[in-house]
Formats: structure tokens, sequence, C-alpha cells
């Protein structure tokens, strides 16, 4: 599939100091692309760039390889976007509402009518049609704020902080909208919460500091946690010298008298050649565990590398 964004340098100024510098982000697939930074990171600043709501001080950024700054009607068209506040007039029924984000997206006249249907449908808010949007709960005016973005069907939907201030029921709801959206559209979300992103994204962009520090695959994210340990608990331990003899031991650490950590590199089958050398030696294996870095570790050990 093409490339729906390119982003090529992009740098953000407020005053005298960086807010993003030099974001460069190529994103070509469906699916769900997180856009991972703690609050501050420059999360909203990129998003709203890449919207054109936001002139960058710096930098281009390509929708389907238009040029925003150039020429944004045309660049607008691939583009649906959910600011942080969702920009929802809460005292218009959900049908006028979406019936003037269809006119301000340029949907064309005769199409406005089957275009908010079945927003509404994908959205889960037909039923809600004459409802002011003020008198609507968190979750549905949620909602009604993504049908507003996907209303004119663009190829990249840009989603900032989306599941933020959510009931655990609206965010299992909103999971499921946003997973549902991505079967059609690409969409780019961001979030400082790891886990969110850890249950929405194949693919994670990290961005700490307003500079990229991460981006790859969810699973490539989860395999940062190099290298593995194990944590073995034995009857009757040996000198930790002679647990380096067996292959795949970088580092052992005596944790208490009968309980080492064992780190090792390569794939898990290093557990078969300690339980081996166990029986061998008669060591009394009594539990293994694999004791692998936690996502929210890797997560602050990037973001402190970012600050160094
Ligand atoms: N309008 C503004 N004027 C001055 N500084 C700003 C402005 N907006 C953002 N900043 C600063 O730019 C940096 C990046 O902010 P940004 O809002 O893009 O981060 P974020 O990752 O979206 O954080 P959050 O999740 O808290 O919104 C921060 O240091 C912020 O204080």
């Amino acid at each position: 599939m093409s490339t729906i964004l390119r982003t090529e340098n992009l740098s953000h100024r407020y005053g005298s100091s960086w807010a993003i510098r030099d974001i460069n982000l190529e994103i070509g697939q469906h699916g769900v692309i997180g856009l991972l930074g703690s609050n501050g990171a420059g999360k909203s600043t990129t998003m709203n760039i890449i919207c054109g709501v936001l002139n960058q001080t710096q930098g281009n950024v390509y929708i389907d390889g238009t040029n925003i700054r150039k020429e944004p009607e045309k660049a607008k068209m691939s583009i649906g976007f959910l600011p942080q506040n969702p920009p929802v007039y809460t005292d218009l029924t959900v049908d006028e509402y979406l019936h003037y984000a269809a006119e301000l997206r340029m949907v064309p006249d005769r199409q406005i009518k089957k275009a908010v249907e079945e927003a509404k449908e994908k959205c889960g808010i037909a039923h809600f049609s004459s409802r002011l949007v003020g008198n609507l709960s968190g979750g549905y005016r949620q909602r009604v704020g993504i049908a507003q973005a996907i209303i004119h069907k663009p190829r990249l939907v840009v989603m900032d902080e989306p599941t933020n201030g959510l009931d655990p029921n609206q965010l299992i709801e909103a999971r499921k909208l946003i997973r549902d959206i991505a079967t059609d559209h690409t969409v780019l979300l961001s979030s400082h919460i790891l886990s969110e992103i850890h249950l929405l994204c194949k693919e994670v962009i990290m961005i700490e500091g307003g500079r990229i520090i991460f981006s790859d695959s969810m699973d490539a994210f989860n395999n940062y946690a190099q290298p593995n340990s194990l944590l073995v608990k034995m009857e009757n331990p040996p000198p930790l010298q002679a647990l380096h003899q067996i292959s795949g031991v970088t580092k052992t650490e005596q944790v208490s008298e009968k309980q080492v950590r064992i780190f090792f590199t390569g794939d898990q089958s290093i557990s078969e050649r300690l339980i081996a050398a166990s029986v061998q030696h008669e060591w009394r294996i009594r539990e293994i565990s694999l004791d692998k870095s936690l996502l929210d570790d890797i997560f602050k050990q990037l973001s402190s590398q970012s600050l160094q």
C-alpha cells in the first residue's frame, strides 16, 4: 500500500523553545499506529501539524503525496482528525452536527445524508440522531467526535488521546470502535498510557522530549527487553561460576541463599540446558521463572535514554 503520511524533519518551536525536533515518519498500512509519549513529549504538537491546524516552524508534511502547507484543501480530504478536546457543538443535535462536519469536509451536498447515516451507523450512534450532543455521555460524545473524523472517508484518521477520561466500560467500547475503523482506514493514535498502545497498536512510535526515540512493531518493542533472565530456586545451588559453563549464560546474580538470577542471550532453550545440568550435578531445581523486563521498564529505559 502506498504511503499515506510522510513527515520530513518536522520541527516546531513555541517562542524560543522547541516542542518537537526532526520528526521523520512514514506510514503506509492499515491498522492502528501508536504515538506514545509522556505528557509534554510533543504528541499533540505533531498531530496538530500533521492535520494542518498548526503551522510548523520547519519541515514538511505530505498526506497521500500532497504537501499540506502548499495544498491544504486537497491534503485535508485524506485526513480525519479527532483532537484532544473533540470539536463537538453541544447545542446541535447529532444529525445537525455531523451534517455541518460533512459540509466542512467538502462532502458533495447530495452525498451528505448518506455520509451522516454511514458514520452514525459505524460509530453506534444512529439511535441518538436527534439528541443534543450536549446531552450525551462522555463515551457517546467521543463517538460523535470519531464520526466527524470519518465522515468524508479519509485514508488517514488521527486521534489525539481518544481513550483519555473514559470509564472502563466506555474504554472497552471505544477500543472496539477504533479497531473497527482501522480495518478500512489507517489510524494514528496518541496516548501517554503504554498499556493502551499495547492493546490497540501493531506499530509504535515513541516520542520523548520532542524527538522520536523508537519506531517499530509492537513485537519489536516487546523484544526490546533483552537480555532476558531466569529466576531459579535450587535446593542445592552450585557456586555461580558453575552456571557460567552453561551455553548462553551471560551473567549471574545471587538473589538469596537458594535463589539466583541467570541472564542469558538466545532463546528460552537455556532452561532445558539448565535442567539437564541440574540433574547431572544434583542442584535440585525447585522453581524456574522467566523474568522478562516489564513493558513499563522498557518505556522508562527508552525515556531516560532520550533525556541523557
Ligand atoms: N501553545 C503552546 N505554547 C507554548 N508551549 C506549548 C504550547 N503547546 C504545547 N507547548 C509545549 O510544547 C511541548 C509539547 O507539548 P504537546 O502538547 O505537544 O505534548 P503532548 O505530548 O501532547 O502532551 P500532553 O499529553 O500533555 O498533551 C510541551 O513542553 C508543552 O508545554
